[in-house]
């Protein structure tokens, strides 16, 4: 087991939390792990049960929910999302720090339990920079990019309030943001 503090890492959908925890859990293949988060939205191409997400069914989640299995979870874009307990248990079993990168509902709720997570927010550098990565990226348009960047204006809103996060990075240049990220969360759990 590992007392390290679970980090929790959250964005506006496209900031570039994928890319940069890529970064770091490739830079040191022993010291994380991501927790395998629910879902019930549909597997994107290359995306696997158990490793991307567990992706199960509506009655499947809320069979869960039920059964008060998640930390967190919320309803985004129509789908449903969360962290199970199991999920962050077996990362620190493994002796791992945990890493949850989650929305901002689910933010709000692991802020009310005694996890001691640190929380870091990366910040997309506008508003339209985050619209030219989410079309770039081919995954996003029409209806689903504009529900994210009217989640995203919140996001950013809810990230100005005092102590709703422990750090802020700003994604812009991607190096510069890999540094202050990497430096940030080895000075937390070590
Ligand atoms: N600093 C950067 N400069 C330019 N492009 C970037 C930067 N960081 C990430 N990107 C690009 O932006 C797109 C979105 O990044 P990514 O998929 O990592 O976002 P995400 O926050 O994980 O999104 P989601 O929450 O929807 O999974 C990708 O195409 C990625 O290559």
């Amino acid at each position: 087991m590992t007392s390290a503090p679970p980090i929790v890492l959250s964005a506006p959908s496209g900031t570039g939390k994928s890319t940069l925890l890529s970064r770091l859990f490739a830079a040191h293949p022993d010291k994380f792990g991501f927790s395998v988060s629910h879902t019930t939205r549909a597997p994107r191409a290359g995306e696997s049960s158990g490793a991307d997400y567990h992706f199960v069914t509506v009655p499947e989640f809320e069979s869960l929910i039920a059964d008060d299995a998640f930390i967190e979870h919320a309803r985004f874009n129509d789908n449903y999302y969360g962290t199970s307990i199991a999920a962050v248990r077996t990362v620190a079993e493994k002796g791992r720090v945990c890493v949850l990168d989650i929305e901002m509902e689910g933010v709000k709720q692991v802020k009310k339990t005694d996890l001691g997570a640190k929380f870091v927010f990366l910040k997309p550098p506008s508003l339209e920079v985050l619209r030219k990565r989410l079309e770039g990226r081919g995954t996003e348009s029409g209806e689903s990019l504009r529900r994210r960047l009217e989640a995203a204006r919140l996001e950013l809103e809810f990230a100005e309030v005092p102590g709703a996060h422990d750090k802020i990075i700003v994604n812009d240049d991607l190096d510069k943001a890999y540094a202050e990220l990497e430096e940030y969360i080895l000075s937390v759990i070590s």
